[in-house]
């Protein structure tokens, strides 16, 4: 089940030789349920070191990091990757190159039943519009079908929340603006909690409800994307009214 994401006071730092790096100084996000939100910013602001933190590859050095009920980070908390319902969609993280399609779907899945994978991961596939393709193995598809296919595979084991850090960014310009809106509307027709990091703007106001720009280790700006309504969005019973109202600004920052 999606769930709702708090930063609460977030401080992050690397230790280095010369002491430790601050990076992260008072970081305070609130993201409802089942919403989409980018971090922009300039290169070394912080973005992937907050994503990290979500994702329980860092620690936290003050404030908390809780999802829905459950709280992952503080000082003297740390849920372990694994435990913490988060799924993960980065440029870098490739499709394992031995495994066809369905198979790296169906990769965190391998505790249900094989019935049950199978009836998942052809679920999945096809919410991608990649039905036919499980047989297929990574070199066999486009740089953009690979990406679908890891957004399969992130989104396979329902996460609570699904983390994307430049998703698009090694793909070419027109694959990377379709991509970004299917990828947009299968996230919002599954409703999932979502945060996004890039550096292109117009990715972000396709991608987000919401828009935090990073400054300084804290998010200075937070607003309201604006962009057209897609298809998914526009459905009966589609999760989340559309356009957001500019006064449901839920985010804020230090
Ligand atoms: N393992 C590490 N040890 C020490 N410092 C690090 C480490 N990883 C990142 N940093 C530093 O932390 C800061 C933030 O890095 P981060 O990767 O989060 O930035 P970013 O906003 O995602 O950048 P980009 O947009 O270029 O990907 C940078 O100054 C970086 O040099």
């Amino acid at each position: 089940m999606t769930a709702a994401l708090a930063l609460t006071d977030l401080h992050l730092a690397y230790d280095t030789p010369r002491g430790p790096h601050a990076v992260v100084r008072g970081l305070n996000l609130s993201l409802a349920a089942g919403r989409i939100a980018c971090l922009l910013g300039p290169s070394g602001c912080g973005k992937t070191t907050v994503l990290r933190a979500v994702a329980g590859f860092e620690p936290v050095r003050a404030g908390e990091i809780r999802l829905g009920d459950t709280l992952l980070s503080s000082p003297g908390t740390h849920l372990p990757p694994e435990a913490r319902r988060v799924g993960m969609m980065f440029q870098e993280y490739a499709l394992f190159p031995h495994l066809d399609a369905a198979q790296n779907v169906g990769f965190g899945l391998r505790r249900l039943p094989a019935q049950a994978q199978r009836a998942r991961v052809a679920e999945l596939l096809a919410l991608v519009g990649l039905a036919d393709a499980g047989g297929r193995y990574p070199h066999e598809l486009s740089g953009g079908q690979q990406q679908r296919i890891a957004l399969a595979r992130a989104l396979a084991p329902e996460p609570a929340l699904l983390l994307l850090d430049e998703p698009f960014s090694n793909l070419d310009g027109a694959t990377r603006e379709r991509l970004t809106v299917e990828v947009r509307d299968i996230l919002r027709s599954a409703g999932q909690t979502a945060i996004l990091v890039t550096h292109n703007e117009a990715e972000a106001h396709v991608m987000a409800d919401h828009v935090g720009t990073m400054h300084g280790g804290s998010i200075t700006h937070w607003r309201n994307a604006v962009a057209e309504p897609s298809e998914a969005h526009a459905q009966p019973g589609s999760p989340r009214p559309w356009p957001v109202p500019a006064q449901a600004l839920e985010g804020a920052s230090t």
